[in-house]
């Protein structure tokens, strides 16, 4: 077995094995195993091969022979189980070391209480000092605070040093040698980083479909799939820093957790995605009970970038997909090339390596290659192999070409010796006690960070044929995005002789009554769905900002009805990109920050700590200078507009979100004021009156609110069903301030809860 075939060779196995499965059905697959030649034969052909056919088929009755299967259903199986299992350990000699491995090739929603029944009944193992292991397989949780919560409750049960989470691509003799690869290699190493590299391609892509495996791929895509462990892994292993000692587990999993920290979560304006067009009927047919989901793409690309001195600005490209042209797995390091070539371009047999694009490949398998190898060009130095691999320049050890066509003759090889089965080497790995092979509780969860946001973010999907004939899928990169190269049109009309499965866009319609409110698009929810409902529309609304013009301003008003917005908004849109999202003030009660009345006050307590949002973004109201409230020979209102025509674009905010009080009022424009019918040049904001003497203010005013490009006007409770239907009868601005909220070249969206809109009666 794998690197570690001595020492395994040396120790006795017992193999348990269980499911839910009766006797009999279990005795069949277990006869399966015996007489299926696919695992010894795949290598037959040459003597030798016969040879390990042969020794493959000695092992497999050797394995038959002490292998015991039996079916786990309920608490009494259990308790027969684990006796079995202890029966074993109590005879076997004092001295021997005594260790148990379980391994849970098991649905994730099944892990809890099997561990749980595993833990309870054979709790004796710990008595008798019986090292236990616990290895679990994908998927780990559907996003990243289901893998938290799984991983809680799994870690009340076991410790996480008994713990390993299976990545099969780990235990790929090519993804095994990346770090020995770099540490043999430090002339190699020393360019690998943003100076020398133009970008770095991540490829899993595969020819088959999941006819198989449909109820489960239906929940997952291919992000949870493969870009949320398998890509994010091998990014990790490419650029993570190399610890002193290849051998220091810790110090490996610390660096690649360092790495995964410095990820910036993927958005979708990072991405592109697919689906093959058969997949919904494949769906339906496969699972008559389910429908394809809209969601689900079966290929993805996606930008990654790493904010680090190392690797800032060099785009990582993860790709994969199901039904392509080819199958094969890949990290393609691509070197800048500023060579400019005149004459002779074409001459193959020209002698300058310039010419040709530098790289190094890690292939892990398939494609045109006999054998995984690790590819490096011959512009750059020669290789050392790392071991396991030998130097090879036999072309028959290529195929056609190397990647995207490349001449073989334009590389230097390390070719893989013996290709081991990745699960050998995983379970290799598993009893040997090699931690830095797996995904660590710390490592799971960052890599979810990083697609957390992606894998339930609305997606627009575009269809595509098995094996994408027309090249639908290619695409170019463009900084920190990704575009298709033939538009959706061209895309949908080679389609066009097949049924087109409809998909959702990118900006779903609101969920929402069919009425309007005052001639506005009218949004009614329950109050919790309805704060959702509005952080998402700001979400969304950033997204596009941040994309077009790199920043997203939005002001928020006081009182307590949006602190509902402001936790939704830290608890399940933390992940907006905040660094470029700047908070304004709508208006501020002429107090200090620690005084409870603040709105400021709110807004941080709720929000602002929450988010990574810079300090020098964060926009509060000059109401408190010098030890002096809203003193006007201070100037603070001028001050505020002055920033805000110095850093909002065009003194336009993106986003007002705005209440209504039960007198009609909003900001701090209160009724039968004259600041109402301010000036728009000079008073931009202003310091006011609030309705008794004590509540001097300070607020945006009409002019600049209604420069807004989009205000939301959140209200919510059964005491402001009046204000509601009074505005419905009325057009003076000067009664009911709100109704003066028109803005030039934007729109306003009304977001009522039920009790505010109908006094309580849910509308359907
Ligand atoms: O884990 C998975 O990986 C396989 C691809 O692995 P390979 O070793 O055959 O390259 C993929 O087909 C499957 O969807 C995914 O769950």
């Amino acid at each position: 077995m794998g690197e570690n075939v001595p020492a395994i060779a040396n120790l006795t196995f017992d193999f348990f094995t269980a499911a839910r499965q009766g006797q009999e059905e279990g005795n069949i697959v277990l006869n399966r195993i015996l007489n299926n030649n696919l695992t010894c034969d795949e290598e037959s052909g040459e003597d030798k091969d016969k040879l390990l056919a042969a020794l493959c088929k000695q092992h497999k009755l050797e394995f038959l022979r002490k292998v015991i299967y039996a079916p786990l259903r309920n608490e009494e199986n259990f308790i027969g189980l684990c006796s079995q299992i202890i029966n074993k350990f109590s005879l076997t000699d004092p001295g021997t070391k005594k260790e148990i491995l379980f391994y849970m090739a098991i649905a994730p929603s099944a892990y809890e209480s099997v561990l749980q029944n595993l833990n309870k009944h054979c709790h004796a193992l710990r008595e008798e000092k019986v090292a236990i292991k616990v290895a679990l397989e994908k998927p780990f949780g559907l996003d990243k605070a289901d893998a938290e919560s799984m991983s809680k409750k799994i870690l009340n049960l076991y410790s996480e040093e008994e713990i390993y989470r299976v990545d099969h691509f780990l235990g790929k003799p090519v993804v095994k040698a990346i770090l020995p690869f770099r540490f043999l290699n430090p002339e190699i190493e020393k360019v690998l980083d943003k100076d020398h590299i133009e970008k770095v391609e991540i490829f899993l892509k595969e020819t088959i479909s999941v006819e198989d495996r449909v109820h489960l791929y239906n929940s997952l895509g291919v992000l949870r799939d493969i870009h949320q462990n398998h890509l994010t892994q091998l990014l990790a292993l490419v650029a993570m820093d190399l610890p002193p000692d290849l051998r220091d587990s810790s110090k490996v999993q610390e660096n690649k957790e360092r790495l995964l920290h410095q990820i910036e979560m993927v958005r979708r304006h990072n991405s592109l995605f697919g689906q093959f067009s058969e997949y919904a009927s494949l769906v339906q047919k496969l699972e008559s009970n389910s429908t394809a989901s809209d969601n689900v793409p079966t290929f993805a690309a996606s930008v990654v970038k790493i904010n680090s001195p190392r690797w800032r600005n060099v785009p990582f490209i993860l790709v994969s997909g199901k039904l392509l042209d080819t199958r094969e797995s890949f990290i393609r390091i691509v070197f800048k090339n500023n060579y400019v070539c005149i004459s002779h371009c074409e001459n193959e047999e020209s002698s300058d390596e310039r010419k040709y694009t530098k790289q190094l490949v890690f292939h892990i398998g398939h494609g045109h290659l006999r054998r995984p190898s690790i590819l490096a060009s011959k512009s750059l130095q020669e290789p050392e192999c790392p071991n396991n691999f030998l130097k090879s320049t036999d072309p028959r050890l290529f195929g056609r070409s190397v990647i995207y066509g490349e001449n073989p003759k334009h590389f230097y090889p390390c070719t893989v010796v013996r290709d081991v089965p990745a699960y050998e080497s995983i379970i290799s790995n598993i009893l040997g006690g090699k931690q830095d092979n797996f995904v660590s509780t710390k490592l799971l969860i960052l890599s979810w960070k990083v697609w957390d946001y992606l894998v339930s973010a609305p997606k627009k999907i575009r269809i595509y044929e098995k094996a994408d004939p027309n090249g639908q899928l290619n695409f170019v990169v463009k900084e920190s995005q990704l575009e298709y190269i033939h538009t959706d049109e061209d895309a949908e009309e080679s389609l066009s002789n097949k049924s087109v499965v409809t998909h959702s866009e990118v900006m779903q319609d609101y969920i929402q009554t069919p009425a309007s409110f005052l001639g506005r698009k009218l949004v009614t929810s329950h109050t919790d769905h309805l704060a959702f409902l509005l952080a998402r529309d700001i979400d969304r609304m950033a997204e596009i900002e941040i994309l077009n013009k790199g920043s997203f301003h939005i002001a928020f008003s006081g009182g307590t009805s949006l602190v509902q917005v402001f936790r939704m908004l830290a608890q399940s849109f933390a992940n907006l990109h905040w660094h470029s999202v700047h908070v304004w003030q709508v208006d501020e009660r002429c107090v200090p920050h620690q005084d409870e009345r603040s709105n400021f006050q709110t807004l941080d307590r709720e929000l602002l700590r929450f988010v990574d949002i810079p300090y020098s973004n964060i926009h509060a109201m000059p109401v408190y200078i010098g030890g002096r409230l809203c003193d006007e020979e201070l100037g603070g209102a001028h001050a505020y507009a002055d920033s805000l025509r110095h850093i909002v674009p065009n003194s336009q905010l993106d986003f007002i979100v705005l209440g209504l009080g039960a007198d009609g009022h909003t900001a701090s424009l209160f009724p039968s004021s004259s600041d109402v019918h301010v000036d728009s040049n000079t008073f931009v904001v202003t310091t006011t009156d609030g309705p008794s003497d004590t509540s001097h203010r300070m607020t945006l005013t009409l002019p600049l609110i209604n420069r807004a490009k989009r205000v939301g006007i959140f209200v919510t409770g059964k005491h402001k069903r009046d204000i509601v239907n009074q505005l419905e009868s009325s057009k003076s601005v000067d009664t009911y301030p709100i109704l003066g909220v028109n803005p030039i070249n934007g729109t306003v969206i009304w977001y009522m809860d039920y009790n505010a809109y109908t006094g309580g009666v849910n509308v359907l």
